[in-house]
């Protein structure tokens, strides 16, 4: 790790009051959108939107839009997101002439045909304990350091106990076991990133929309690796969000996130698995073991910058000829 990252480059959310923030992005003449990748979160994704509305929007309006991308949900979270005032946008409906594939990253990728601002912030819907700080936190560095092209959050991450309660730290089981140990093996310079799976994140837009994105969950990861190889690990910033929980993923579904993260990292290493990686699951019922096969994706899409406008769609004939 270069020896002053960390202290260079980690802040805490109290350094910055909304009001002061405000003030800096009007200074600088920057829009903000916040982009919040939903799939089945009904339960939480309203009220998520209404409070950050209600503080960032009509209180202290650093946010010019709120726009939740529902990522093929099956139950009401478009309606929830709608009825608290997000912009929603279901992701297969999104530029359609570019298809449609599956995952959190497809989302945030397909969120930059239909937000405007100038700096992009990410704010997961799962989350129970939080508050919008969470997204104006992310804020200060990007609106004080030119320098400064993607700014992580982190924070303690709880864990909720099986007898219920929550413990005040052990969550982040894939952070831990591996996306921090692949960044200080292979990427030392960013093994000080406190959280480098955050949800909570913001990057400028032109920045991003020069990246390739991983559609699953390797969106996270991949942007970090690929903003510190294009333009080195000080265009990176942490902040200092406080506590934060979520729901919990069971740890099955962990290790196909686990897998998919190392894909895209060792893709970044020069070792490449094609579009998906086998990755057996156990099934343990009636007393015995059994291999189920199973495949993870690790598709990308290519920068947006690079993508070019929508091609018009012709009623009854072909397209774009
Ligand atoms: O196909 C999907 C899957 C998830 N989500 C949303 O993405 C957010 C995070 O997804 P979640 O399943 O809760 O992921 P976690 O288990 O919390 O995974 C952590 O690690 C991932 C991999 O780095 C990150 O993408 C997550 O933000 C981070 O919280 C939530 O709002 C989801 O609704 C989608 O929009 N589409
Ligand atoms: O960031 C992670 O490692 C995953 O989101 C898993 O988090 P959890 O262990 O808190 O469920």
């Amino acid at each position: 790790m270069g020896d002053t990252w960390f202290e260079d480059r980690t802040y805490r959310h109290t350094d910055w009051t909304p009001g002061r923030l405000l003030d800096l992005k009007r200074r600088r003449g920057l829009t903000v959108s916040l982009v919040v990748p939903a799939r089945n979160e009904e339960a939480t994704v309203g009220g998520i939107v209404a409070r950050v509305r209600e503080a960032l929007v009509e209180r202290v309006p650093l946010l010019d839009e709120v726009v939740v991308m529902d990522s093929d949900s099956t139950d009401g979270t478009g309606r929830a997101a709608a009825a608290a005032g997000a912009a929603v946008h279901r992701v297969a409906d999104v530029r359609p002439d570019l298809g449609h594939r599956s995952g959190k990253g497809e989302a945030l990728w397909k969120a930059q045909f239909v937000t405007s601002g100038d700096v992009l912030a990410f704010l997961d819907a799962d989350l129970v304990e939080w508050d919008t700080h969470f997204v104006s936190g992310l804020l200060g560095p990007l609106l004080t350091e030119p320098g400064v092209h993607l700014v992580k959050g982190f924070y303690d991450r709880l864990l909720d106990l099986p007898g219920g309660g929550r413990a005040d730290h052990g969550g982040g089981r894939v952070t831990e076991l591996v996306a921090r140990p692949t960044l200080a093996l292979r990427w030392p310079a960013l093994s000080g990133v406190v959280q480098p799976l955050a949800g909570e994140w913001a990057i400028r837009r032109d920045l991003f929309g020069r990246l390739s994105v991983p559609t699953g969950y390797g969106v996270e990861l991949a942007v970090l690796i690929d903003t510190h190889l294009r333009c080195g690990a000080d265009a990176v910033a942490q902040v200092d969000l406080g506590r934060r929980a979520h729901r919990h993923q069971p740890l099955s579904a962990l290790g196909a996130m686990a897998a998919e993260l190392l894909a895209i990292a060792d893709r970044r290493s020069g070792i490449e698995h094609g579009d998906s990686v086998a990755f057996p699951r156990f099934d343990t019922s009636g007393g015995r073991t059994r291999p189920r096969t199973g495949t993870v994706s690790t598709v990308e899409r290519p920068p947006a910058a690079g993508v070019g406008p929508e091609r018009p769609r012709v009623l009854g004939g072909a397209v774009g000829r």
